[in-house]
């Protein structure tokens, strides 16, 4: 797990060995002590040089050891022996030094860097913190601001921007190794005493308290309730206040809190998590790593609208030449100067030139004939979908891919008046869709393998996390918001305000809840579909009760929000008001308040005193017990996929995993139970009957969401 060569007759050359990022595994570990060892004691080496093999030096501990015991040598000693030593140790780092790779560089008295390579102590991302003396070490290297920085956020920096901050002594554009190599012969005479980082006095500046009390307070709001950015101050704090040996064993404590935590185990599952989602399967057995996607080198955007403008900006700026269609001139010059504006705002923030030229727009489908993909991106609205994609398969040329952007329509339905069913798939991208991470890749019962493997692969290649999932209405997200809604609404007849909802899901995490979010997304949008399928509106039978439709309880309050003209931020009102249209500062409105009252007293409603416990139960376990419905259906492989569709597309918060992980955080049981009760209080609402799956993981004995996929046995899997 480490090599061992003497090159240039007195230099040892150390190589992490462990793909795919030589992470530092109890092996790994074990072989940087006994070849360190063998250099330090061996008189024929005057120095020593440690890189990784193909051209990765080290991506930090191996996250997959934390859920086990520790084996192997501790991190903490064997570094403190590499810094100690008399010859000159130098890292070599090209691609990634992070976390614990980083502070294994920190620990070598001089780093050399790749000019491609990046740095980071990541670790705050994974619930805990950079532990192996990172905390102590870069504060001294860089002084508190910078460094508090980099550990509290996790952010990877450049070669360049490690220069600049003084983390690597020297960026090169050759092979970083054989620079290091000729670097350390060029050191051995030095003294090492100043370069070793735990020895020096940190640089501390005059408003250390202001400093660290403002970062607090940013996290604070930022991070609501997330330990380990916290925990980071603590121990830069230590940095600054304390010698080193007093330092690094605070933070050895702040660490202890936070590894066994439920947070670190949540963001640790999320980090493997989105890794998985991307590995895709279909029932033909057909899969990501086995099925070729095509090479997709123009695609073309139909509808201009604040979906169909982000798609063709997310597209052109990773290198691809888009066609813009829209319906009239007004509507296809109004795109255009949106397009244009949005690909040279990002380009300017992302300090490149806007590919300007890669965009083509016109009125005719005509144009379309030769491009290798389609993404639609009309109004949503099924009729209009058909006629679309009935004109594409007439104009396009007949390898062409056709894709749906729809929030929930039938997949399948649309590829049924093409002349290639095999070759239509739907691609949910989320508003606004050049930011938003999540594409939702909808798999109809006809897409090909190699339709599907051309749409994931379109999706990372435009930065999205993709994930494949099966054709039903509102397929994945989209189907498990409503019953999340549904009890929201719910909970409203029966006694809570808009604001305690949202404040009981704020303070759990969620960044909007999910009143001030429907305000952001518009309440018209939902309110048609409702009408749409029958849900209200003139449609609905006068003979119907009022709250029950469908053969289910139906809350009618957000159609009367709707009624009265209140579509949220963009009219200046809805759950909410605000100060002007567009207005973004959400306000409790008395008027809402006075809606309530006089629905509740309509319907003889007594409101009674609702806790946040009992908000969060009925929104997140109904949530989640759609999941399960879900699995059971063969909509989403696995849960893992479930959760990322909610951390990227829906901003759940991370640190609680998702909310398939944290119903088997809260335990299957407990969930089982409540959503029992809550469907004994409310047995007119089949959203809170506890789903089979979840009955059958309890009565297996609450199984770790990883092995959930063991006992899914699902007959008609869509995916
Ligand atoms: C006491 C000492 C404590 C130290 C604390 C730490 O060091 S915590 C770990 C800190 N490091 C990180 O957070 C880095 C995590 N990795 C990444 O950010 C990225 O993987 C990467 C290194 C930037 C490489 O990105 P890339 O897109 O090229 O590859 P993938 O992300 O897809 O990864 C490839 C496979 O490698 C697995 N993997 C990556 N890093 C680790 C790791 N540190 N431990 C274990 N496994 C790791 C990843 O899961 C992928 O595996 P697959 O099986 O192929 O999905």
């Amino acid at each position: 797990m480490a090599r061992y060569e003497l090159v240039k007759r007195s230099v040892a050359l150390i190589t992490l060995t462990n793909p795919p990022v030589n992470a530092l595994s109890s092996a790994v570990r074990h072989g940087i002590a006994k070849t360190m060892e063998r250099a330090l004691s061996d008189p024929k080496v005057t120095a020593v040089v440690i890189c990784g093999e193909n051209g990765r030096f080290c991506g930090g501990a191996d996250i997959r050891e934390f859920a086990g015991p520790l084996r192997g040598p501790p991190l903490v000693p064997l570094l403190d022996l590499i810094e100690a030593g008399e010859k000159p140790v130098v890292a070599a780092i090209e691609g990634v030094a992070l976390g614990g790779g980083l502070e294994l560089a920190l620990v070598c008295h001089y780093r050399i860097a790749h000019f491609k390579a990046r740095l980071g102590l990541p670790e705050v991302t994974l619930g805990i913190l950079p532990a192996a003396g990172g905390t102590q070490r870069l504060p001294r290297l860089i002084g508190i601001p910078a460094a508090l920085e980099l550990i509290t956020t996790g952010r990877h920096v450049s070669a360049q921007e490690a220069l600049k901050l003084g983390i690597v002594d020297q960026v090169t554009e050759q092979n970083a190794c054989e620079v290091a190599v000729e670097f350390a012969l060029r050191a051995i005479a030095k003294p090492l005493s100043s370069r070793r980082l735990s020895s020096l006095t940190t640089p501390c500046p005059p408003n250390l308290d202001a400093l660290l009390e403002a970062v607090t307070m940013q996290i604070q709001k930022k991070a609501r309730g997330v330990m380990a950015p916290l925990a980071c101050v603590q121990a830069v704090r230590a940095a600054a206040t304390m010698p080193y040996s007093q330092g690094i064993k605070r933070e050895s404590e702040l660490m202890a809190t936070l590894f066994h935590s439920g947070q670190a185990r949540a963001l640790q599952y999320c980090f493997f998590a989105e890794r998985t989602a991307g590995k895709w399967t279909l029932p033909s057995g057909a899969q990501w790593n086995d099925t070729k996607p095509r090479e997709i080198r123009s695609a073309a955007v139909i509808g201009l609208g604040t979906m169909g403008r982000g798609i063709a900006v997310s597209l052109a700026r990773v290198g691809i030449p888009v066609i813009a269609v829209e319906s009239d001139k007004k509507l296809l010059e109004t795109g255009r100067q949106m397009v244009i504006g949005m690909l040279e705002r990002d380009a300017k923030r992302r300090g490149v030139s806007a590919s300007l030229n890669l965009l083509k727009f016109t009125l005719s489908l005509e144009d379309l004939k030769d491009v290798d993909l389609v993404i639609e991106a009309v109004f949503e609205d099924m009729a209009l979908k058909k006629s679309v994609f009935r004109e594409l398969s007439k104009v396009c040329r007949p390898a062409t891919l056709l894709c749906t952007n729809t929030s929930g329509l039938d997949v399948d339905a649309l590829a049924g008046v093409t002349d290639r069913p095999q070759l239509v798939i739907g691609m949910h991208f989320f508003s606004p869709a050049h930011v938003m991470k999540l594409l939702e890749v909808v798999c109809g019962p006809r897409s090909s393998s190699e339709t599907v493997a051309t749409a994931m692969s379109l999706g990372k290649r435009m930065g999205k996390v993709s994930v494949a999932v099966g054709n039903c209405p509102g397929f994945v997200g989209n189907r498990m918001l409503k019953p999340y809604s549904d009890q929201a609404s719910f909970l409203l007849e029966e006694g809570a305000t808009p604001e305690q909802i949202d404040k009981a899901l704020e303070d759990f995490g969620f960044a909007m809840g999910v009143f001030r979010m429907s305000d952001l997304a518009g309440l018209d949008v939902g309110w048609r579909v409702r009408k749409e399928s029958g849900l209200t509106g003139p449609d609905v039978d006068p003979k119907n009760p009022p709250r029950w439709r469908q053969g289910r309880k139906y809350c009618p309050i957000p159609d009367m929000v709707c009624e009265q003209g209140r579509f949220g931020q963009k009219t200046g009102r809805g759950w909410y008001v605000y100060d002007k249209p567009g207005g973004t500062n959400a306000k409790p409105d008395p008027l809402i308040q006075n809606l309530l009252e006089t629905y509740r007293s309509r319907y003889g409603i007594k409101p009674r005193n609702i806790t946040d416990q009992e908000i969060i139960e009925r929104c997140l376990f109904a949530l989640a017990n759609e999941g399960f419905r879900i699995l059971e259906d063969g909509i989403a492989a696995r849960p893992e996929d479930i959760d990322v569709i909610y951390l990227f597309g829906y901003g759940f918060p991370r640190h609680r995993g998702g909310p398939m992980f944290y119903a088997s955080m809260v335990g299957l049981q407990r969930v089982l139970e409540r959503l029992e009760h809550y469907h004994q209080a409310h047995p007119d609402v089949p959203h809170l009957e506890p789903s089979p799956l979840l009955k059958k993981l309890v009565a297996c004995g609450s199984p770790p969401v990883q092995k959930w996929r063991e006992h899914i046995k699902t007959m008609h899997s869509h995916l």
